[in-house]
């Protein structure tokens, strides 16, 4: 029995995925209305409008409601993930977890993996990542993400549990290539979008976007990680879909510097506490994150997309 902590877009596509085929799995939602709402409509109006939820998925608000067996997702965003895992460690100790988030935090700068291992530290620690779309995932469309876990055979139980026919999960070792893979193709998708918001064109959309696999992957091996997990679905493949495509909220986001336009408040957008957090570690470990530190300039309004501009094209000529 399956899990799902969180129901915004992600969790309710989880859960709606795994329980297309009539497996039970279990939706806690922290707000009794909310939980109410989607028992009665059969649909997470809020997070997820139009996508059906399937007869053998259960909605809550109470989490001691949570299968006693079987590993919980937990998919809240990475700013809420120490507060709700500290909330409720009772319910979660002892238990395999699996964070469905993507970012660093922004008070301490770990990644879920850290904030897990200080929250929760006699669970099992996995991280659900990598390309996907809540909607795509809701529908059944074909699609492979990455699951990270430092235990191989824990990750294997995963792996065959998470799965469905439509959602391919690859699972890797490299929990710390894989959260930063996901953490900053986010900070990415917004320099993206601030571009192509500006009309600046596809031409500096590829340079930004490898460019800024430079800069994930100057963080990612300074931090331990394989440079192979950049290359895979956590990293290169989150980052093409995530600079590509206007579901994306944090390209969203970006075209909406771009183009100067106000960007609703209350949608979550991973990547704007991420840069500030990376901004702060690039800072600290030496390290050259150009684009992080124009993508936080930006957000912070220091500077306009003119400057920006100057602040990439004026750096020395070098070598890629
Ligand atoms: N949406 C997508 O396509 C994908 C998202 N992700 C990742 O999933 C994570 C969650 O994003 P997503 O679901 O889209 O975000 P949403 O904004 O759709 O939903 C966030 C949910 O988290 C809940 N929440 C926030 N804080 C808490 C808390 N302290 N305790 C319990 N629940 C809480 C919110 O509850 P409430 O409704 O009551 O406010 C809300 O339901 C992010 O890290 C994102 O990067 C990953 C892959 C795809
Ligand atoms: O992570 C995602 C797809 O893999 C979703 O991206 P956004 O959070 O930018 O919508």
């Amino acid at each position: 029995m399956t899990g799902v902590i969180g129901a915004g877009a992600f969790g309710t596509a989880l859960a709606i995925s795994l329980s297309q085929d009539g497996d039970p799995v279990t939706l806690w939602a922290r707000n009794a209305d909310h939980a109410a709402a989607m028992r009665a409509g059969r649909e997470n109006a809020a997070r997820l409008p139009g996508a059906r939820l399937p007869d053998s998925l259960s909605v809550t608000a109470d989490i001691t409601a949570l299968p006693a067996t079987g590993p919980l997702l937990l998919a809240v965003p990475m700013q809420q993930l120490r507060a709700m895992t500290t909330q409720h460690a009772a319910v979660l100790a002892g238990r395999r977890v699996v964070a469905c988030c993507k970012g660093i935090e922004l008070s301490t700068g770990l990644g879920p993996s850290g904030v897990l291992a200080q929250t929760l530290p006699d669970s099992t620690h996995a991280l659900l990542t990598g390309p996907g779309f809540a909607r795509d995932i809701a529908r059944g469309l074909p699609t492979a993400m990455s699951l990270a876990c430092a235990d191989h055979d824990v990750a294997r139980a995963l792996q065959t549990a998470l799965s469905t026919a439509n959602l391919r999960l690859y699972r890797t070792p490299d929990t710390a290539g894989a959260e930063i893979g996901g953490a900053l193709k986010n900070v990415i998708a917004i320099a993206c979008g601030a571009a192509m918001g500006a009309g600046l064109g596809e031409s500096a959309r590829a340079a930004l976007m490898t460019r800024g696999y430079a800069e994930m992957q100057r963080l990612a091996l300074a931090r331990g990680a394989r440079a192979e997990t950049l290359a895979g679905l956590s990293g290169f493949g989150d980052l093409t879909l995530t600079c590509t495509s206007e579901q994306s909220r944090n390209y969203a986001f970006g075209l909406s510097i771009g183009r100067g336009a106000t960007f609703d408040t209350r949608i979550t957008v991973e990547g704007a506490a991420t840069a500030r957090a990376v901004d702060d570690t690039a800072r600290d470990m030496a390290l050259d994150m150009p684009i992080t530190g124009v993508v936080v300039a930006l957000i912070d309004g220091r500077i306009d997309m003119s400057r920006a501009l100057d602040m990439l094209l004026s750096r020395p000529l070098k070598e890629e």
